[in-house]
């Protein structure tokens, strides 16, 4: 029978000599105590086998194909020789483990120190031959095997997945590479820790520091970079944002700056005050326009046809005078006639005009009183405040130093608003409390005017018509103080007339005019109103100037009255 054969490695060669061995030689006695000594140094021997048992997993074509076949040992000596290379070459032994690294991979690298003790153990009886193969075996299958393993490269990737989840994002990627290997299903998705416990594994031996380092580096490094990538990708999303987003922040601006400039918002500017007093009118006109149409259309000028033309034109406000001037003049030059509605209005704008021509003048100021005192009074609600800040508008636009008294002291509103107007115009206002003396105030405001140099000083007062008696008390008595201090102040006492109050505006102007000697008008809110006729009346009756017209609520809407252009406007005629 065949005997057994005494196998002799060649190292680097690879070959082996068989020598014939005696079986019915007596067999020798067992040196156990060389066994023993050769214990400590069987570690060492195990690179031999790891250079057949790692070809396996990477190349199975690699391993020398006369030694696996006969050895059958050989798949006992594998655990034993992943063993030994556990701590003279962990890079060996930690790449063939197996079983060891399986239980591992859950709680990470302190499962490798298992299995180190169990190979260390088994070792012992199989290696008689391991001695001399240490050196050999560690130098050579080592550095080559390290190197070459493809798994190095694998976990490189692996780590970038790690970033975000960690670690166990590794392990799928290299499960894949790994099952090809391992055909059992089960440990397909296992062997991929293995590879990863027994790359820190070694890490502990001092040797293996080198190899480690590189599988652990890699993965940090390209960690670190991801995440540098991702970090700056939101930072420039919200960077380009901040552009736009201090959009917040010009519209802060914006709103402030008209804020300011509202009064030049105005649609006004891009039409004539005409323009705007006329279609203000519109509704006088339009009124006053068809009932003459209606007048007009079948008859010829008769005593009927006059009759019906002064009851127009009083129900327009025109006042009886002046309905009766234009019936005179159109009886005079058209009496039994055929007359046409544009015959008739160019007659009563003609006759209009003769009638305000004489109110229509400008305001005039007297410079020499340091200051001009306007005195401006009128009832609650005609715009008495607002035509304030007009004309203040207008007199610091002309270069003129205006100060402003909140004479209105039952109204703490009055008194914010003028005190707006004053902001507007960069005009100082002296106020004082609610309910204080208008005389006090008005007094204290044309000392401090006249300190201060100031050309002109409006005086703003209350209009509590309904308290007749009281009223009238206190405006005599403003008059009466600011006489204190100049005989000839209030120097103009200005009156404003709503001309939306229609016949009872006649009347107002006769109370003011009696009490407080007014001397000028402001036709106010001739914008919108049908009954813009009254300041006709009014010019006729009390013949008193009209220095402006108010044709709306914006600082620009007081205009300077002109007689011809209301004329015209009212009447309808272009
Ligand atoms: N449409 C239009 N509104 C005007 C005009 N003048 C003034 N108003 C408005 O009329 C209202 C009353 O104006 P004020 O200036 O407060 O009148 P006031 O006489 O001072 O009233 P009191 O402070 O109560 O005495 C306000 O809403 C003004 O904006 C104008 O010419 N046209």
């Amino acid at each position: 029978m065949a005997g057994f054969f005494k196998k002799i490695f060649s190292f680097g060669k690879k070959e082996v000599v068989e020598e014939r061995i005696d079986e019915t030689a007596p067999l020798p006695p067992i040196k156990w105590d060389a066994l023993e000594a050769l214990k400590p140094a069987a570690g060492q021997a195990v690179p031999e086998f790891l250079k057949r048992e790692e070809p396996r997993p990477e190349a199975e074509a690699a391993p020398p194909p006369p030694v696996e076949p006969e050895a059958p040992p050989a798949p006992q000596p594998a655990p034993i020789e992943e063993a030994k290379p556990a701590q003279i070459i962990p890079p060996g032994p930690d790449i063939q483990p197996e079983p060891a690294p399986v239980e591992e991979p859950k709680p990470e690298p302190t499962p490798t120190i298992p299995p180190e003790p169990e190979i260390q153990t088994e070792p012992a009886p199989v290696e008689e031959l391991q001695p001399p193969k240490f050196e050999t075996a560690a130098e050579e299958p080592a550095p080559e095997e390290i190197p070459a393993a493809p798994v190095i490269p694998e976990p490189v990737p692996a780590p970038e997945l790690q970033e975000i989840p960690e670690p166990e994002p590794q392990r799928p990627e290299i499960a894949p590479s790994q099952p090809e290997k391992r055909p059992e299903p089960a440990p397909v998705e296992m062997p991929a820790p293995p590879a990863e416990a027994p790359s820190t594994a070694p890490e502990p031996a001092a040797p293996p520091a080198e190899i480690a380092p590189p599988i652990r580096q890699p993965a940090p490094v390209e960690t670190q970079p991801i995440f540098d990538e991702i970090a700056p990708e939101p930072q420039a999303v919200p960077q380009p944002e901040p552009k736009p987003a201090p959009g917040k922040v010009t519209v802060t601006k914006k709103v402030e700056q008209k804020a300011e400039p509202q009064k030049a918002p105005e649609p006004a500017p891009k039409r004539s005050w005409f323009q705007r007093m006329k279609e203000g009118l519109a509704r006088s006109s339009r009124e006053l326009s068809g009932n003459i149409a209606g007048v007009f259309t079948k008859r010829k000028l008769d005593e009927d046809t006059l009759q019906d033309l002064e009851d127009v034109l009083i129900r327009a406000d025109l006042g009886m005078e002046t309905a009766l001037r234009i019936t005179d003049s159109l009886a005079a030059s058209r009496y039994g006639k055929d007359v046409s509605e544009t015959e008739v209005r160019a007659i009563m704008a003609a006759e209009v005009e003769k009638v305000l021509t004489h109110v229509a003048l400008p305001l005039e100021l007297d410079l020499s009183h340091k200051p001009h005192v306007i005195l401006v009074v009128g009832v609650n609600g005609t715009g008495k405040t607002t035509t304030i800040g007009k004309l203040a508008a207008k007199l610091t636009d002309g270069g003129l130093a205006v100060m402003l008294a909140a004479g209105d002291t039952f109204r703490a509103a009055a008194i914010e608003q003028l005190k707006i107007w004053g902001e507007r115009t960069k005009s100082p206002v002296i106020a004082s409390k609610l309910g204080a003396d208008a005389a006090g105030l008005a007094y204290d405001a044309f000392e401090q005017a006249k300190q201060a140099g100031s050309d002109v000083l409006i005086i703003d007062t209350a209009g509590r018509l309904q308290n007749k008696a009281e009223l009238m008390a206190e405006l005599e008595k403003i008059v009466r103080v600011l006489g204190k201090l100049d005989p000839e102040a209030p120097h103009t006492v200005l009156q404003t007339v709503d001309a939306t109050t229609g016949q009872n505006a006649l009347n107002q102007v006769e109370i003011f005019r009696n009490v407080a000697g007014v001397n000028g008008l402001v036709m106010t809110k001739l914008d919108g109103t049908a009954r813009g006729g009254i300041l006709v009346a009014i010019a006729a009756k009390h013949k008193l100037p009209v220095y402006f017209i108010g044709v709306g609520e914006q600082v620009d809407d007081l205009e300077p009255f002109s007689a011809s252009e209301f004329a015209k406007a009212i009447a309808g005629v272009a």
